[in-house]
């Protein structure tokens, strides 16, 4: 049989096993998801497991009946002959019986998929919403780590992946009440025929088993590279892309990059595959051999005369059927363990605790803020990064002061930004708010009493009024607190444009959707800032397609309208931040030099260098 090293071992006979204690939580969810669903599926399907004993004993009766009636001396010769010599009523009822359950039977199978499919759907969506309920609490810096992304990427393609599994466990109940009942009549006539079929059967289950767990193991490992394939298919044609990859002629790349990925997994799923086709084959066999060893027993016993024509019918009906169930829920079985063990990436996604939190007695949020901010020798590293990010970091942000920050490409300005909204705890020294550390405050009132306009903010494809509103979605239909927002960030001249205006679903994902150029999207972005009655306002140089006017006219208003507000304001155009009451130069995660424009620029250091160079620029 082939085989190669590059498969995983297959995970332990008891972990597989172990991970059916999933089974209990997930079948708590699926109740909860509808209990009326899972009531009605339940009970149908235990009523049709036992028709098929009855149809089977039926149809003894009927071989049975007619062997007699065949042998009646003076048999009547037409069928007419036959209704009327009433001989054959108890045939007749036999008949009618047996259709009748042929017709039960294909009415109850049509309900119970017809109510699994309508439970597999609210169970998916209740997972979904349940994923992105929880993804939602969890910490940005989280959502950065690669191990992270791999084990959030599992427990996405479970949600859908597991409605198999649910048909899987309602099956088998429903199976194991036919096993049952097949059984018991099998023990009646012949006892040591069951003992025969398990014997038949258990080299088959072992090894679904295995191959199972080790299939698991080959899905749980390539999880990375399944994503960077996602990820490269992705890349190679969407709308996001499609201008980059054109210019670059970045098409060959790209698909020689999936192809080679995409190989490496056919190759291992194809060794898989056939290993398993192997074995499967040889197992099945040894299935049959047991079939035709019982079959024989039964056809010998009839010849004996201790089973009647009928019996030897049911009892060969009863070991075949016997054989295919018990085999398929061996299989089921194992690849229920298998399944189970994918739950596993579900719920150990469930377990995942964010880290910054609320503390229990929260403070409530200063309104209005009175001290400000104080930058206490704070240091922040990324997670898994040797440098730190910013270091012996101290500055007091004054309440009602507007603050520019200006530092070289990854000086830590950014950083800053979202060690004061708490997307990031300090490692070191802390943060206080009117005297009190940031962690002491309610963490929803923090962040809910900052606007904040990054400069990677995003662009949803939503309608104008909504891409605004997600400044504060709460008050989405309040019109014409998005039209002043609108308008307060320059964002009015753009709704113009727009042929819904408002209305405008923007962005190329969605059908009637138009695209708006870099500089238009940041009128849109910042405009989000100004939905909320924030006492912090932020902007982390989101200006920068923003033509010089716009952003000097952006600027001025931001100004004008932080009056009372404690701001930030990030750019690296001088113009603009020369409007700030004070300017921060940053420069490797610590500050450098802090001052008015005038001040900075009479100290002959960075600050003044910098500005000399744009300065020089537009000489
Ligand atoms: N998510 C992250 N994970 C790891 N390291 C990061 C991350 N974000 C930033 N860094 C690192 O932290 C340092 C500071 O980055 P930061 O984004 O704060 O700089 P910045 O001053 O805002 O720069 P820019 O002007 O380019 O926006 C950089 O050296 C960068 O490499």
């Amino acid at each position: 049989m082939p085989g190669g090293p590059t498969l995983p071992n297959a995970r332990s006979f008891r972990e597989r096993f172990g991970a059916l204690r999933n089974l209990r939580p997930f079948l708590a969810m699926v109740w909860r998801t509808s209990p009326g669903l899972t009531a009605a599926t339940l009970v149908l399907r235990l009523k049709r497991a036992l028709l098929p004993i009855v149809t089977l004993y039926i149809g003894k009766l009927i071989i049975d009946e007619v062997v007699a009636l065949v042998q009646v001396p003076d048999k009547p010769g037409t069928l007419q002959e036959w209704l009327d010599s009433g001989l054959a009523n108890w045939l007749g009822i036999l008949l009618i019986a047996e259709f009748a359950l042929a017709i039960l039977a294909d009415i109850l199978g049509r309900i119970v998929s017809l109510i699994d499919s309508l439970l597999s759907e609210r169970l998916s969506n209740a997972l979904s919403v349940r994923l992105m309920e929880h993804a939602a609490t969890l910490d940005l810096e989280d959502f950065e780590d690669a191990e992270f992304q791999d084990q959030l990427e599992r427990a996405r393609r479970q949600t859908s992946g597991r409605m198999t599994l649910l048909g899987q466990l309602l099956a088998q109940v429903q199976d194991i009440v036919t096993v049952v009942s097949f059984a018991a009549g099998l023990i009646i006539y012949a006892p040591w025929l069951i003992l025969l079929l398990v014997v038949a059967l258990v080299p088959a289950f072992l090894g679904e088993a295995h191959f199972n767990a080790q299939s698991y193991s080959l899905d749980y490992a390539r999880t990375p590279e399944r994503r960077e394939l996602d990820y490269v298919r992705q890349t190679a044609a969407s709308v996001e892309t499609a201008k980059e990859v054109k210019i670059f002629g970045l098409n060959g790349f790209l698909i020689d990059r999936y192809v080679r990925l995409a190989t490496a997994f056919y190759a291992a799923n194809r060794r898989l595959a056939l290993r398993r086709a192997g074995w499967g084959g040889l197992f099945t066999a040894v299935g049959t051999i047991g079939y035709y060893v019982a079959y024989a027993y039964i056809a010998w016993r009839t010849l004996a005369g201790a089973f009647s024509i009928g019996d030897l019918t049911f009892l060969a009906g009863s070991f075949r059927r016997l054989r295919n169930l018990i085999e398929g829920l061996l299989a089921s079985f194992s690849s229920t363990a298998g399944q189970a063990l994918y739950l596993d990436d579900l719920f150990s996604f469930f377990e995942v605790k964010p880290e910054i939190l609320s503390p229990d007695n929260p403070q409530p949020f200063p309104l209005p803020i009175r001290e400000g901010f104080v930058f206490e020798d704070v240091g922040f590293r990324y997670p898994g990064a040797e440098r730190w990010a910013v270091r012996h970091l101290s500055f007091t942000l004054h309440a009602g002061e507007v603050l520019a920050l200006v530092g070289e490409n990854g000086a830590g300005k950014t950083t800053l930004v979202k060690l004061l909204t708490r997307l990031y705890d300090p490692d070191e020294g802390r943060i206080l708010l009117d005297g009190r550390d940031l962690r002491e405050y309610d963490l929803d009132a923090l962040r809910g009493n900052m606007g904040v306009i990054f400069q990677d903010f995003v662009r949803y494809n939503l309608s104008a009024a909504d891409n605004i509103a997600v400044g504060r979605i709460d008050a989405r239909d309040d019109r014409a607190r998005v039209a002043r927002a609108t308008e307060r960030s320059q964002a009015d001249e753009v709704m113009a444009k727009l042929p819904a205006n408002y209305d405008q679903m923007i962005g190329k994902r969605f059908r009637n959707g138009v695209e708006l150029s870099g500089g238009e999207w940041q009128k849109i972005a910042i405009a989000r800032a100004y939905m909320r009655k924030a006492e912090v306002l932020i902007l982390d140089e989101p200006t920068a397609a923003l033509d010089a006017r716009s952003e000097y006219e952006v600027f001025r208003r931001f100004k004008e309208l932080s009056q009372g507000k404690t701001a930030i304001l990030i750019s690296h155009r001088f113009s603009s931040v020369r409007m700030a009451d004070r300017i921060l130069v940053l420069a490797d995660g610590t500050v450098e030099a802090s001052g008015t424009h005038e001040e900075l620029v009479s100290q002959a250091g960075r600050y003044a260098e910098l500005f000399e160079l744009q300065a020089a620029g537009y000489r």
